[in-house]
């Protein structure tokens, strides 16, 4: 199989879909690797280490895309990569399409073969290929949240840990999975007032049992939202519902409830956000102010922590991708039934179901296609 590796073009994104290490498993295996030049240096990996794996570096990225047969990214593709997919592209990435209609169609329009990582399972309910940039994302809120209460950020000036005779300041978590698990711990280390909300009761008593009450537990109704957006000094937006579009919680109108000053990372943006005023932002301007509250909606968080995120991100996708390579597409797909539910659009069909349900679209069984 003929393997491609792009160097990623959005905005402060570092990350690089395979490390040398990964290439070697490839090259051993008798697949050829090209990597685009320079594709590593952000996380740390130079050309010469890919050669040293086997890997060809190419500098022409049109020849790169040109003679791949499976594109391995980390970001969904920009919209000069779009227009560089052609039918007989696998692409192997994050897609996030349920957020954007225009890259969903784009998709569509190029007949190839489109992979998300975000929409693989595993045998526990889990989403293998998101929760290690889940983890690293949900690590990341508090710090970026904590700046940003900052008086020079435009946050209230408030310092999460408090200090001997003042109160710590508070943190409210909506959606208790890998993201919110993760910002929890870091906002309780910092010795925040930390609580959880989520929908799912069997969550809540795992992190009860987890954190012995040392985080408090609220089952997430509309009358907890407004009991959060009173009191909390930041809130994390952490919710998923796997593929789709996220549900608004947090409503411009409730903004106005919200200590000035105060604090919305919203870790869900790249599924659309949770709340009603978030808007995509990038490393480069991370934050903006609606109705006097910070707003941070950087859809790719792990980017800033490259080194830390790609080793994290390839240890996951890499028996993926070397399924993919050994096998093709339909066999890997056809033999495992949790990596059928990544292919999310093929030769012109949208084949998972929640995005396709975001845009009013007809979607198509994957295993109709796969056998
Ligand atoms: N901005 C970035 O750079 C990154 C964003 N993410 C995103 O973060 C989001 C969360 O991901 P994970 O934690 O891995 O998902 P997860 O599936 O582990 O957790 C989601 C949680 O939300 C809960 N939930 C669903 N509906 C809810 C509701 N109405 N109210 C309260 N809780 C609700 C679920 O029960 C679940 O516990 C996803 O959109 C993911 O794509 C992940 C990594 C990086
Ligand atoms: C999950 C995701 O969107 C990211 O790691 O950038
Ligand atoms: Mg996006």
């Amino acid at each position: 199989m003929k393997i491609a590796v792009p160097k990623e073009i959005k905005n402060h994104e570092y990350r690089v879909a395979l490390t040398p290490t990964g290439a070697r498993e490839l090259t051993g295996r008798g697949h050829t690797v090209s990597v685009q030049t320079g594709a590593g240096e952000g996380a740390g990996f130079q050309d010469g280490d890919y050669q040293l794996a086997g890997a060809t570096i190419e500098p022409n990225v049109d020849a790169l895309w040109q003679n791949a047969e499976l594109i391995l990214k980390v970001k969904e593709p920009q919209p000069e990569e779009v227009a560089r997919l052609t039918p007989e592209h696998t692409l192997f990435t994050y897609l996030h399409l349920a957020a954007e209609k225009s890259l969903t169609q784009g998709l569509m329009e190029s007949g190839a073969t489109c992979i998300a990582y975000e929409t693989i399972t595993d045998a526990k309910g889990g989403l293998p290929l998101l929760a290690p940039m889940s983890t690293v994302a949900g690590r990341m809120a508090v710090q970026a949240g904590a700046h940003s209460l900052e008086k020079a950020q435009g946050g209230s000036g408030v310092l999460l840990p408090g200090v001997p005779g003042v109160a710590p300041g508070s943190v409210t978590v909506i959606g208790g999975g890998v993201v919110g698990e993760n910002a929890a711990r870091m906002a309780l280390g910092l010795g925040a007032d930390v609580t959880i909300l989520d929908k799912s009761i069997a969550r809540l008593e795992v992190l009860d049992d987890r954190y012995q009450g040392r985080i408090k537990t609220v089952y997430s109704t509309a009358d907890a939202l407004d009991h959060a957006v009173r009191t909390a000094d930041m809130i994390v937006g952490a919710v998923l519902i796997p593929g789709a579009a996220t549900p608004k919680l947090i409503t411009r109108a409730m903004l106005a409830d919200m200590k000035q000053g105060s604090v919305l990372v919203d870790v869900a943006i790249d599924q659309g956000g949770c709340f009603e005023t978030s808007k995509p932002t990038t490393h480069a301007e991370p934050t903006y102010i609606v109705d006097g509250i910070v707003h941070y909606c950087v859809a790719n968080m792990p980017g800033a922590v490259a080194r830390t995120s790609t080793l994290g991100l390839t240890n996951a996708t890499l028996p993926f991708v070397l399924a993919l390579a050994d096998k093709g597409w339909q066999k890997a797909l056809a033999d495992d039934a949790h990596f059928l539910p990544g292919l999310n659009v093929h030769s012109g069909k949208v084949t998972y179901r929640a995005v396709a349900e975001a845009f009013g679209l007809e979607s198509v069984d994957p295993a109709s296609i796969v056998k």
